[in-house]
Parts: C-alpha cells; structure tokens; sequence
C-alpha cells in the first residue's frame, strides 16, 4: 500500500487569510450581533448559559496581539461565536438566523481561500 506522503501543508499564507476572513465577517450585513461582546447586564441568563464569550472584536484583539498559533486556533474561535449563537437563540430569531447565516459564510470562505 502506498504510504501517503508526510508532507506539511504550506501554512505561509494563514495569517493573511485570517486576516482577509475576520475583515469579509466583520463587514458582512448579517454581522450586527456578533461585533462586540455580549453585554450580560443586558441580556439576562447569558452569562450562566454561555460558558466562553467570544465575538468579532475580540478575536480582532486577539489576531492584532498574534495570539492565534495557527488557522485551526483562529478558526476555532470564529465558531465559538456561532455555537454559542446557536445554543443561546431560537434558530427562529433575528440572533439565531443571523449566527446560521454567518457560520454557512463563514464556512464557505475559509475552504474557498484555503483550496486557492
Ligand atoms: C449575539 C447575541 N447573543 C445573544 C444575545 C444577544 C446577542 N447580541 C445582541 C444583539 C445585537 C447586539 C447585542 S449585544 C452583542 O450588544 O449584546
């Protein structure tokens, strides 16, 4: 059987494309909800229902701070902002429709950019 080659795949571009992919999110017309952090004052139960906040300007901090190792770290952060969208808000909400919308974008951006 041939051995699948151990080759690395070529992760120069990754900081760029993390770049590229935070920009188109957070000016998507759909981004309202998720650009700052959700305000637990303001909306009651989410501070206990939601265990890691995450949202658009603070994965920006954290991108600027380069405390993404890698793609995989970043990616990870950007769905945390969708599932927890999702385990919060009714899928039949403005919130909930918006979190689906933006994970299906999101989703297809990243695999676009990376089989470029
Ligand atoms: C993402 C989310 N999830 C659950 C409840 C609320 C929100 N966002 C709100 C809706 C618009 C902005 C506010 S915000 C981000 O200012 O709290």
């Amino acid at each position: 059987k041939q051995e699948s080659p151990r080759t690395a795949r070529d992760d120069s571009k990754d900081l760029a494309m993390c770049r590229i992919l935070l920009a188109e999110l957070e000016s998507h017309q759909d981004a309202g909800p998720f650009l700052t952090p959700v305000n637990p004052k303001s909306v009651p139960g989410y501070r206990k229902i939601i265990k890691k906040p995450m949202d658009f300007s603070t994965i920006r901090d954290k991108l600027t701070n380069s405390q993404y190792l890698n793609l995989e770290t970043f990616i990870i952060d950007v769905n945390l902002v969708f599932d927890n969208c999702e385990k919060f808000n009714e899928d039949n909400s403005v919130i909930g429709r918006a979190g689906h919308t933006m994970r299906r974008f999101f989703q297809r951006r990243w695999t676009e950019l990376l089989r470029q």
